[in-house]
């Protein structure tokens, strides 16, 4: 049996108390001027070690996934010219470990399940609406790549993501983004060009450690996880 208070660095995060409404803040400045925001270290070592010790128990257990897609989840349109960021298309792959694979007991839900978890997320992105997604495959799942895989330059279909880092490959694996790329109103081609293309001014890069919890806004951020090295697997945990 874990207790969230071991696993979770309520010392420095105290999400459940007196200190929240500074972390809050905090972390809704950072989504607002760039739709994303971390904590870092928001795990304790030992919970760290206790969630990539469960990840590599269900590694097996993985649905391998392969696409071609480009970054907006689109049918190749011919009649656009080559260089149209619509028609770059990239081998997208991982491995999903459903969320049946993880026991209430265990450390990732007993991390999801601790009672200020979720109120702490929704206060943070300021969504009045906010539920836990109620397929018990998919609450929360474990991505896993490994050197190969790949999650390339794309934008969210969802309006933010919740994801723990868990475990890194040995090289590669930032989480690089164009914050704020395109809006609602302008699709901004000529900038997501730019970045397919490397050579955009706009690329943030984020390197992830485990433990770190981040929320990210992908609609508007053109965003990709870079290649993996090594023969780790990468592990990153996801709430929805
Ligand atoms: O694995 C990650 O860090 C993010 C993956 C991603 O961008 C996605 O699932 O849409
Ligand atoms: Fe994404």
């Amino acid at each position: 049996m874990y207790s969230a208070t071991d696993l979770i660095d309520l010392d420095r995060y105290p999400i459940d108390g007196p200190g929240r409404d500074d972390i809050l803040a905090r972390m809704r400045a950072d989504l607002a001027r760039d739709g994303c925001a971390v904590l870092k270290g928001f795990l304790t070592p030992a919970g760290v070690r206790a969630v990539a010790a469960e990840a590599d128990g269900v590694s097996d257990r993985g649905h391998r996934s392969f696409s071609r897609t480009n970054a907006y989840f689109t049918a190749d349109n011919p009649a656009l010219p080559d260089s149209d960021p619509r028609r770059q298309f990239y081998e997208r792959s991982n491995a999903f470990i459903p969320a049946d694979n993880f026991a209430p007991t265990g450390a990732l839900r007993t991390i999801h399940d601790f009672p200020a978890f979720d109120p702490f997320i929704r206060d943070c992105l300021q969504e009045p609406r906010f539920y836990r997604y109620a397929d018990p495959l998919a609450d929360v799942i474990v991505n896993m790549a490994v050197a190969g895989n790949g999650f390339p330059w794309h934008f969210d279909t969802n309006n933010f993501t919740v994801t723990l880092a868990i475990q890194n490959a040995e090289g590669g694996g930032a989480f690089e983004y164009a914050p704020m790329i395109r809006t609602a109103e302008d699709e901004r081609f000529d900038d997501v060009a730019e970045v397919l293309a490397g050579t955009s001014d706009k690329v943030v890069s984020l390197t992830l450690e485990p433990g770190d919890l981040q929320l990210f806004k992908g609609r508007y951020s053109l965003h990709r996880v870079a290649p993996l090295t090594g023969p780790t697997p990468r592990y990153v945990a996801i709430f929805s």
